[in-house]
């Protein structure tokens, strides 16, 4: 990625109403504004030719100032672009012009888990073993693959149309060669695990913590270690102080208690928590109707 001239902090990108891939011969017509994360803005983009509308990611090259920042983004397109899995969300190209780079990606028209979270808090037990199951047959994938996505969490589950999950942005993601520990993680996951919280070295465990957050959630309508503040918070995951609800059920409970190890060694493998009795202990749809993202739907 090339450099740009400097430019004033925290202004809008100038992103032009017309976006050009060179390179392809694509003209994209700039659809509307979808929400921002990190240095990027996120707007609907409508294939000229094709009409096709996907999500583009535009990053201001003047954000991209110092060379980590550039092989930071380089990296997260190299791992993503290679990736092809109904649970991951697609990216389809890459390409920049004197102002922006952008990233073309699977449109999630409905959003991601965080905006189901907020509407509905805990959701059935169906639901979330529907929504974790494919959670886990994508970091299945990923971690097959030697990559460590590291920065699970609801807002990165996109939803489409069908309510099928995807997981996206992998601006943390990382791949693990041999048994190596990964020492260091530029930038700060959502839902950390102890050992990289005590820079312990790190690998595909931290994947298999978040999952068990995210599980959590969806059962019990709110995180595990949620604090005032992110010290205290820091604290209870350090001392692995959290507690299930009486009313989960021995499985659901079983499985959450595994992925939360505070021993990244004794936690399941993304195969095994594939495998987990949580998933067959119960009834679990195999696709769900979009009012579920606003009201507990009536299984027949
Ligand atoms: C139609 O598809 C979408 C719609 C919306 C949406 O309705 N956003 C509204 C826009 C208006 N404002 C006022 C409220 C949010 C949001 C996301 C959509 N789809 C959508 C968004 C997507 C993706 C796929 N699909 C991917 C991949 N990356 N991103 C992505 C990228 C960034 Cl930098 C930021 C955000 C916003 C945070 C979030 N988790 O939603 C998303």
């Amino acid at each position: 990625v090339s450099k740009a001239p400097p430019r004033k902090e925290k202004a809008p990108p100038e992103v032009p109403a017309l976006i050009t891939d060179k390179e392809r011969n694509t003209i994209y017509e700039k659809g509307r504004f979808l929400g921002k994360g990190g240095f990027a803005h996120c707007y609907e983009l409508k294939n000229r030719s094709t009409g096709e509308i996907v999500a583009g990611k535009v990053v201001p090259k003047s954000m991209l100032v110092k060379q980590y920042q550039r092989d930071k983004m380089t990296q997260e397109v190299q791992i993503h672009r290679e990736l092809s899995h109904p649970n991951i969300v697609k990216l389809f190209n890459f390409f920049e012009d004197p102002l922006n780079v952008y990233i073309t990606l699977e449109l999630c028209a409905r959003r991601s888990l965080m905006e189901l979270h907020k509407r509905r808090r805990a959701v059935t037990e169906p639901e979330a073993r529907y929504f974790t199951h494919q959670v886990v047959e994508g970091v299945l994938y990923l971690h097959d693959l030697r990559i460590i996505h590291r920065d699970m969490k609801l807002g990165n589950l996109f939803l489409n149309d069908d309510l099928v999950v995807k997981i996206g942005d992998f601006g943390l993601a990382t791949t693990v060669d041999g048994d190596e520990r990964k020492k260091t993680l530029c930038g700060t996951p959502n839902y950390i695990a102890p050992e990289v919280l005590n820079k312990m070295g790190h690998s595909f465990e931290v994947d298999i913590w978040a999952v068990g957050c995210i599980l959590y959630i969806l059962l019990f309508g709110q995180p595990p270690f949620e604090s005032k503040s992110l010290e205290e918070t820091y604290s209870r995951i350090r001392h692995n102080n959290y507690t299930i609800p009486s009313n989960a059920t021995p499985p659901a409970a079983a499985l959450i208690r595994r992925m939360l190890d505070p021993e990244p060694t004794r936690r399941p493998t993304a195969k095994q928590v594939h495998r987990d009795i949580f998933f067959k202990s119960g009834f679990m749809p195999t696709r769900l109707p979009v009012s579920c993202l606003t009201m507990v739907p009536k299984f027949g």
